[in-house]
């Protein structure tokens, strides 16, 4: 065996939402803040990324996070986050999972019931308190980074859709946000396909029609995620509902996506239907549950905003080493449009 690279992987998933994290062989990434150590990755490591999450090793529907050292004086450890079209800031699900496998694989000391850990991600700290019993983490709930709107009931004009009313919403990613009711969707698993593609083409058409630029850091990525709404609930006085989130380039996410759950919590604040304390049941288009809570508001520069605690659990699937042979053509690995829906 002659590998030019070998990397540490541990399988995860949130809800079932893949989450692989690398707990080694990705070497020194320079920079001061996981920031800037996820922009060098970007533009000077994207081969990690795309060994990791395209063919032959990935599939469309896998994300991975690199774990690394923080310069933070109150983090205890860092990530980067990769998905398949981007360098998310933050991710929910990936959160989950990395807190999940520094706390069950030993990285960090695990305490009993419960751990707090304080993780810094691109979007900046996040603290984590993870329900702890026999050496499992059976709870991971963090406090996000603030959720705000963009804009609220914007039309959009979407190619053989027609007019569709968005809200844009930003919750450590960038989200169109649209009722599924307008778009005649149950939100069901048999609708999984069509959701995809009406919510890429929306995703595309949002990103051309409305401007977004976050006001503490400019280079987060605008509108890159699709959420399908359904609609609000109360069963014994307890918030519940459905959402189908469409990550790039066209798949569902398979938990209810916690980023997405942040985004719902600022929305639903705006528009009055949720106060502060109150605790959203968010249920993803295979019906699995992250529970979404409003700490207290915030103001982000010129937009009122919500701090979101997002709780779920995550599970390890399994440890190996991932290796990259110097003959193997697919050093860059390779997408191809029959299940990635267009390339990446
Ligand atoms: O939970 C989340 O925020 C996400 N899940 C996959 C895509 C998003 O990053």
């Amino acid at each position: 065996m002659r590998f030019n690279k070998v990397l540490n992987v541990v399988d995860c998933h949130a809800e079932g939402e893949s989450g692989q994290v690398i707990t080694g062989g990705v070497g020194y990434i320079p920079g001061e803040t996981m920031f800037d150590k996820r922009v060098y990755l970007e533009t000077h490591k994207d081969d990690i990324r795309k060994m990791l999450l395209f063919e032959p090793r990935g599939a469309p529907w896998h994300n991975a996070n690199i774990i690394l050292p923080s310069n933070h004086p109150e983090a205890d450890m860092g990530y980067v986050i990769l998905e398949s079209t981007e360098y998310p800031a933050m991710s929910g699900s990936n959160t989950m999972c990395v807190a999940t496998v520094l706390l069950e694989t030993g990285i960090l000391p695990m305490s009993e019931p419960l751990t707090h850990l304080v993780l810094e991600s691109p979007a900046g700290l996040i603290r984590v308190r993870c329900e702890c019993k026999n050496g499992k983490v059976t709870q991971v709930r963090f406090i996000n980074q603030p959720a705000f709107v963009y804009h609220r009931d914007k039309p959009v004009e979407v190619a053989g859709i027609g007019t569709v009313r968005v809200d844009i919403v930003y919750g450590g990613m960038t989200f169109v946000m649209v009722e599924a009711k307008d778009l005649g969707f149950a939100i069901d698993p048999s609708e999984a396909r069509e959701i995809c593609e009406t919510g890429e083409k929306i995703k595309r058409a949002a990103a051309e029609q409305l401007a977004v630029k976050h006001p503490i850091n400019p280079d987060i990525p605008g509108i890159t995620n699709y959420s399908l709404t359904g609609p609000l609930r109360r069963e014994g006085g307890q918030l519940i509902s459905k959402n189908a989130v469409v990550v790039s380039p066209g798949r569902c996410d398979r938990s209810p996506c916690g980023t997405g759950t942040s985004a719902r919590l600022a929305l639903l604040h705006a528009r009055g239907e949720m106060q502060v304390g109150e605790t959203l049941i968010h249920e993803s288009i295979i019906s699995n549950r992250f529970y979404g809570t409003i700490e207290q508001v915030s103001q982000v520069g010129p937009y009122p905003a919500v701090i979101p605690a997002v709780a779920g659990q995550a599970w390890i699937t399994g440890l190996y080493q991932m290796g990259m042979e110097p003959t193997d053509p697919y050093q860059q690995g390779f997408t191809l449009t029959d299940v990635w829906q267009r390339s990446c």
